[in-house]
């Protein structure tokens, strides 16, 4: 066992290495938000003294461990109470009005609904505890201009863009749903279900809920029911180098995240969303991770024909084929090679070995590209975060930068 001097002066020189470096932790602990957070979670069950809330340098606000947790232990383990699922929703005043309209909604646009009305509801909302935490607005794709999805690589602003009109289509779609509830409020539902409203709720619900599969209710559409809001827990940020085990454990009636290889103390508790490359990390949670083991490279159509041989009578026949068999899509190359979706298009264009040397040198020009790219997603988001009139022109020149780079 460590003796208390020991620590306290290896914690001290911790400090000193921090101040030294410029890096500082502010503790969230004491902050009135977190404190009402804490109380209301522990009138629902749930207390824990292992993790506090901190803003990390490199990640914003997190979870960082009190206590070190030892692999296979229990990170947190949150009480069925304390979950946002659409069976609240459904068991709340505006279930009635859901179970009411056909077609049905689907379980996203049910909690987003019920999580604009409770933010709306302000103090009076049993939620407003964890409303309150949640982020003001977000930095996925759905909340960039399109000055700043144009500062995004090309294959992204793709996905950026569709993922923009996908949103407006839910919105628009669903406008007759959102005056159906006109009874539940004061105020017309036109200023409160606005799109910037459901734009918060739909990136809240897609880049916070853990996946918890429901039975499927007759009350909502047949799209997958998975998710569940998990206040506290949704605190803690991922690290593409962490693995954990995570689900909701029926018997102890809790969503339970346990640790594989353990967490030091002092240290940010980490967790996985999934094996995700950077351009699904900015589309889905709006942040890349530097150093992601997942990164790939797009291959598009452009780069592919460059290793294509042009007197191949049937290559335009062959590409056809691709394309109507949606083999032209996510074709990548990441640290360990071309997938074997891209694999599988190689051999189809009956690509020789003999001429893989061609298309490594091009890879290798894509692989050197990728950290542009990277460099480019960057300055998107953090114009994304602090656009205002005085930065047009910091906007300005990195679009300068990039053309001159591309
Ligand atoms: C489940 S929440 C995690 C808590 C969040 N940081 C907060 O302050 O509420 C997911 C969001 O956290 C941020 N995030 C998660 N992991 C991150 C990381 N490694 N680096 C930067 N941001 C991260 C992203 O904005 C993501 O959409």
């Amino acid at each position: 066992m460590n003796k208390p001097g020991c620590r306290a002066g290896r914690r001290a020189r911790e400090k000193r290495r921090k101040k030294h470096e410029g890096v500082s932790e502010v503790t969230l602990t004491h902050e009135a938000q977190f404190v009402l957070l804490r109380r209301w979670l522990k009138e629902k069950g749930f207390a824990s003294q292992s993790l506090i809330p901190v803003n990390f340098h490199d990640t914003g606000r997190g979870l960082m461990a009190t206590q070190t947790i030892k692999a296979k232990d229990s990170v947190i383990s949150l009480p069925e109470k304390c979950l946002l699922t659409t069976r609240t929703v459904l068991k709340s005043y505006m279930g009635d009005y859901i179970k009411r309209w056909h077609p049905p909604i689907s379980p996203l646009l049910a909690l987003c609904c019920f999580l604009i009305s409770e933010r709306y509801g302000g103090d009076a909302s049993e939620w407003s505890s964890y409303i309150n935490i949640l982020p003001k607005t977000y930095t996925c794709p759905v909340y960039f201009s399109d000055d700043i999805v144009d500062l995004l690589p090309r294959s992204l602003q793709k996905k950026a863009t569709e993922q923009k009109e996908q949103f407006q289509e839910l919105y628009c779609s669903f406008l007759m749903f959102f005056h159906s509830l006109q009874p539940l409020f004061t105020q017309p539902t036109e200023e409160l279900f606005t799109q910037d409203a459901l734009r918060w709720a739909w990136c809240s619900i897609n880049t916070r809920t853990v996946y918890m599969e429901h039975d499927q209710s007759d009350y909502l559409s047949r799209e997958k029911d998975v998710y569940a809001l998990a206040p506290y827990l949704d605190l803690l940020n991922h690290c593409p180098n962490v693995q954990v085990e995570a689900g909701f454990n029926k018997e102890t009636c809790c969503y339970e995240v346990k640790s594989v290889q353990g967490c030091k103390r002092f240290q940010q508790a980490f967790i996985n969303y999934g094996p995700h490359d950077n351009h699904r990390l900015l589309l889905e949670y709006g942040f890349v991770a530097p150093d992601n083991p997942h990164s790939v490279v797009y291959v598009d159509l452009g780069t592919l024909k460059l290793c294509l041989d042009e007197q191949d009578k049937q290559l335009t026949q062959k590409l056809l084929y691709l394309r109507d068999n949606d083999f032209l899509r996510n074709l990548t190359f990441g640290m360990n090679g071309p997938s074997w979706r891209l694999m599988t298009a190689l051999r189809l264009l009956s690509l020789k070995p003999e001429q893989y040397t061609c298309w490594k040198s091009v890879l290798l020009g894509a692989v050197v590209s990728r950290d542009r790219e990277e460099w480019c997603i960057h300055n998107a988001l953090k114009l994304c975060n602090n656009l205002t009139d005085d930065n047009v022109k910091a906007l300005e020149r990195v679009s300068l930068i990039k053309s001159v780079h591309s």
